[in-house]
């Protein structure tokens, strides 16, 4: 479970300008609040610059907000993040792979970075691999791997561990269509072993694939917030993406 209180980031920058130095402050996120359940699948959606990254960033603990807080499994991010951390799976597009290593020997790492007994991260990788199709590349080092396949190790990794809570930020973002689905897939299984998961898109065909409930976020703010039927149901446009693009407008 995941209770998100009135969260809240601002980001300030200091340019140079000749002799003076301007400060900018970006209101990336604005007073968000929503629960994700265990069971079901939780998309974020909204445009370009929306605060999806912001958010999810928060809710992972790798940045602090401003203000508002997270609850993980009861836990307030705040108060003690290190304790969450450990339950939570975050992809994001930056996941961090070293170029050097092969697909086994990075799920080996993270296996003790995660501190996992060595038979039970085996399976768990061998599991991975298969559901992924990594077998095939998995001796090839990730400088030398294409987009696609960064991104199914990355998932593996985020994975491994097995976490409670799964937060996916753009997972399918520049995959083509068969390795998207394999990771849709993993995504759909996560939801049946009542994990929590939450995912952030700007795309309504890839939400209106997996989502149960749906948030829908612009300039920082929460537009819509209940579930994908209730989106459904209240429609006025002909299409799903029609009746996002008009809510995004009028908000
Ligand atoms: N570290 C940062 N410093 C300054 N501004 C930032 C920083 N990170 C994000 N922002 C700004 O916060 C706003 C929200 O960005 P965010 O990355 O959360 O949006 P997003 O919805 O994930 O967008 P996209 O779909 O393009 O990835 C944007 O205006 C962005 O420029």
């Amino acid at each position: 479970m995941i209770q998100v209180q009135n969260l809240t980031k601002s980001f300030t920058s200091k340019i140079k300008k000749g002799m003076k130095t301007e400060t900018t402050t970006v209101n990336a996120v604005n007073d968000v609040s929503f629960e994700c359940k265990p069971g079901r699948i939780f998309s974020l959606l909204g445009p370009n610059g929306a605060g999806k990254t912001t958010t999810l960033r928060m809710i992972a603990g790798i940045i602090n907000p401003t203000s508002g807080t997270a609850v993980v499994d009861g836990v307030d991010l705040g108060k003690s993040g290190d304790a969450v951390k450990s339950r939570i799976g975050f992809l994001t597009g930056s996941t961090g792979l070293y170029e050097r290593l092969n697909a086994d020997e990075t799920l080996d790492f993270f296996g003790k970075v995660y501190k996992l007994e060595s038979g039970a991260a085996q399976e768990r990788k061998e599991y991975l691999f298969e559901k992924l199709g990594i077998n095939e590349f998995r001796k090839k080092r990730i400088g030398q791997m294409s987009t696609g396949m960064k991104q199914k190790v990355s998932i593996a990794r985020t994975l491994l561990h097995d976490p409670e809570v799964l937060i996916f930020d753009e997972p399918t973002s520049g995959l083509d269509v068969i390795t998207a689905d394999s990771i849709i897939d993993l995504i759909r299984e996560s939801k049946q072993n009542n994990k929590t998961v939450i995912f952030s898109s700007h795309i309504m065909s890839e939400v209106d694939l997996l989502c149960d409930d749906l948030a829908i976020i612009d300039k920082g703010s929460i537009i819509f917030n209940d579930s994908f039927d209730t989106f459904k149901k209240e429609m006025k446009a002909d299409t799903l993406t029609q009746e996002f693009i008009n809510r995004v407008k009028n908000s």
